[in-house]
């Protein structure tokens, strides 16, 4: 076919598509190289047959954060304790190392990444390294690596042996031009942080090697998480869960954020059910391949008083951090997460009055709350 007359049957096809829908890759697989890198593809990813589809083999990246370690135990829940590695370039407390395999990996490491990947046979990809907000600030060089050049790798891998693979995205991939209250998915995005910038770059190459490579990209934007036995690892919602370990510990607490300061949270086994929902989701139910995730919103000071139903003497002051406050101030007051609802049944089950319960409890405060009863 004259060049001339392919380019134009392409442009029509990229136009033809919808900007956030995307059921199928735009061009027409003759058209596509086979990977990035131009290596070729896993054979067994056209052929991957569905009695390997239950037998995952999953890796996740950035594994010992927040986030990582609970997201192990779900998934080895499902697949199997061995079928689900942990990695991360830190040494893992003797706990997590005990509870399954762990391996390191530094995802600025392409070679090394893909020998993980192909020694260990691994289907799916949750890549969960990252530098978040306010570290990332502090430190925009390194984030700026982390969170894009290791990207690139964990893409260029997963595209070149046909894995599915997840990023979260984030509120922090808003800034303050969006629309925050409520934040839908499609809107302006012009965030003013490293990280939000890295996640704006993420969710749009993923899908780019959706349409470009066939990468079975899902993406979830995530709300601050509050997690009981996990601390945060230096973000601007961080003080959603300093809270109760103070709250429970000295019965007083310093946020680091205006009382009024209103931004979407959720519990951490609300967003890692819904992690592993979008990733077992029918491709054709996905009308788009990144989905805001939301369980509520509230202000440090609703959540000072919501605690303060359990723990009668608790104290909060305020110590406001400029550049977290800056930051809270240009994020999603509230998330508009109508569209997973509707494509793949998004439902959250935490809302506040269960969420600080169930951290009060964790952190045994079953005294306090007799008391407050
Ligand atoms: N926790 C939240 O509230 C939240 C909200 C939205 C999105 N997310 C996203 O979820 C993911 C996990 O978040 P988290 O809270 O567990 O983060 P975290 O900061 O607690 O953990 C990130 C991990 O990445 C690791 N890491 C850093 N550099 C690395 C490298 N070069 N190679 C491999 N690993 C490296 C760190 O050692 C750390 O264990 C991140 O991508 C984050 O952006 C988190
Ligand atoms: C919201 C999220 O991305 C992270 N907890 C941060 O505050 O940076």
């Amino acid at each position: 076919m004259p060049v001339v007359r392919m380019l134009r049957r392409v442009a029509c096809w990229m136009l033809q598509s919808p900007a956030c829908g995307c059921r199928a890759p735009v061009l027409p697989s003759r058209f596509l190289g086979t990977s990035p890198r131009q290596i070729p593809m896993d054979a067994n990813f056209h052929s991957t047959s569905f009695l390997e589809a239950d037998q995952q083999r999953v890796l996740i990246t950035g594994g010992l954060g927040q986030l990582g370690v609970g997201l192990a135990n779900l998934l080895r829940k499902r697949f199997g304790k061995d079928n689900v590695i942990l990695s991360d370039i830190r040494k893992p407390p003797e706990h997590v190392f005990l509870s399954g395999p762990f391996i390191y990996s530094d995802i600025l490491d392409y070679k090394n990444l893909r020998e993980i990947v192909v020694n260990n046979r691994i289907t799916w990809l949750f890549h969960y390294s990252a530098l978040l907000s306010a570290v990332g600030e502090a430190n925009v060089s390194l984030a700026r690596a982390v969170n894009i050049t290791g990207l690139h790798n964990v893409l260029d891998v997963a595209a070149e042996h046909g894995l599915r693979l997840f990023v979260p995205s984030t509120i922090g991939a808003f800034g303050p031009t969006s629309p925050r209250n409520p934040t839908p998915d499609l809107c302006i995005q012009r965030p003013r942080t490293i990280y939000g910038v890295s996640k704006v770059h993420a969710e749009l190459m993923g899908e780019y090697y959706y349409y470009r490579y066939g990468l079975d990209f899902r993406c979830l934007r995530y709300p601050g998480i509050i997690s009981a036995d996990s601390q945060p690892g230096g973000g601007t919602t961080d003080y959603a869960v300093q809270i109760f370990h103070e709250a429970v510990k000295n019965g007083r607490f310093e946020c680091n954020l205006k009382p009024d300061t209103r931004l979407p949270m959720m519990y951490i086994d609300d967003c890692l059910r819904a992690t592993l929902e979008v990733m077992e989701a029918p491709a054709e139910s996905l009308s788009m391949r990144t989905y805001n995730i939301n369980a509520m919103s509230f202000t440090p000071a609703e959540l000072a008083q919501e605690v303060l139903k359990h723990v009668p003497e608790f104290q909060v002051t305020y110590s406001v951090d400029p550049v977290r406050q800056a930051i809270a101030d240009s994020w999603p007051m509230n998330f508009d997460d109508s569209n997973a609802r509707k494509d793949w049944g998004w439902k959250h089950d935490i809302d506040l009055p269960e969420l600080v319960t169930t951290m009060l409890n964790f952190h045994g405060s079953e005294n306090r709350v007799a008391q407050a009863n």
